[in-house]
């Protein structure tokens, strides 16, 4: 497994599997790795001949009141685990590679990024977009896997492939979870043990509020009563809502044609869990 610190010889090591024949998947993340990310490893490997990842904590992403100086870092456990898993190439580049001074160029995507993320962590999916568009054109990979777990970042960062004519293929991967049904997360290392026993009610409340849906209860309702369930259990909820699965618009109603999904973000203790399913 080749490891890439600096964009020269990251740029050397695609040119040689693209003169070698080799279709590119690029797997983006920002470490401290987990059987999640491990699946985007393996979708990329079904959908490519050789696999990338990048490991970068992105400042560009993080507010200033954010987690970045505390967020989890493990290099040597993640490249244990990018071996074992079949990764072929993983980028590491440090911050100055990745911004270095000068850098002032930045990407905004309207439409998928109102609301939900984007109203409660303003500049973050800038900071997102930002750098999978730089990760996309360093790698040139032919393929991008994403989580489904972070939904709406899934749909910007198509938005944005799209409107920017990258040629690139977002594939979006199943969002994995515990045996509880807790989405894993890199986050859910810092849940206190009794919040961690609280923490999949999340799902199950989802799942709830999605069958009842789809078996015809009005959205209002049921939407309400799933808030009112996460209140009862210690959670602060932030959002619990019935979306158009790709533009994110509310919906009040079921939708008669095109998929929609319940998405949610509630804070137990000091973190921010964030799930998604569809209806
Ligand atoms: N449980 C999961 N199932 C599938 N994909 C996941 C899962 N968790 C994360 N991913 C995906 O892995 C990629 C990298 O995500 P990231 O490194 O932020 O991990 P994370 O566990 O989501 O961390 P965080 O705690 O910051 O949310 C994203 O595409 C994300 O959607
Ligand atoms: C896509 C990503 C790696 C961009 O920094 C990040 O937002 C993440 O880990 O989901
Ligand atoms: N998983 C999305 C990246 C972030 O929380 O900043």
């Amino acid at each position: 497994m080749l490891i890439c610190r600096d964009l020269a010889s990251l740029r050397a090591a695609t040119a040689s599997l693209r003169a070698a024949g080799k279709r590119l998947a690029l797997v983006p993340t920002m470490g401290a790795l987990h059987d999640g990310h491990l699946a985007l490893v393996a979708a990329g490997r079904q959908a490519a001949d050789a696999v990338a990842t990048s490991i970068f904590v992105n400042p560009l992403q993080f507010n200033a009141n954010e987690d970045l100086s505390r967020y989890p870092r493990d290099e040597e456990g993640d490249l244990g685990k990018l071996q074992a898993a079949g990764c072929d190439l993983v980028w590491m580049p440090p911050v100055e590679a990745m911004y270095p001074p000068g850098s002032a160029t930045v990407i905004e995507v309207a439409g998928p990024t109102a609301g939900w993320e984007g109203d409660a962590r303003p500049g973050h999916f800038r900071g997102v977009a930002t750098v999978c568009c730089k990760l996309f054109l360093q790698s040139q990979a032919e393929v991008a896997a994403f989580g489904e777990k972070d939904w709406q970042q899934l749909q910007v960062v198509t938005r944005m492939a799209t409107d920017l004519d990258i040629p690139i293929r977002i594939l979006p991967v199943p969002t994995v979870r515990e045996p509880d049904g807790l989405a894993m997360s890199s986050r859910n290392r810092f849940l206190s043990v009794e919040d961690r026993a609280t923490a999949p009610v999340l799902y199950r409340t989802m799942t709830r509020a999605a069958s009842e849906i789809a078996a015809g209860r009005a959205v209002g309702p049921a939407l309400a009563d799933s808030i009112e369930a996460l209140r009862d259990t210690g959670f602060a909820p932030d959002y619990l809502a019935l979306v158009e699965a790709e533009t994110l618009k509310p919906l009040t109603a079921r939708r008669p044609g095109g998929p929609m999904r319940i998405i949610a973000a509630a804070r137990l203790g000091t973190v921010r869990l964030l799930d998604n399913i569809p209806v």
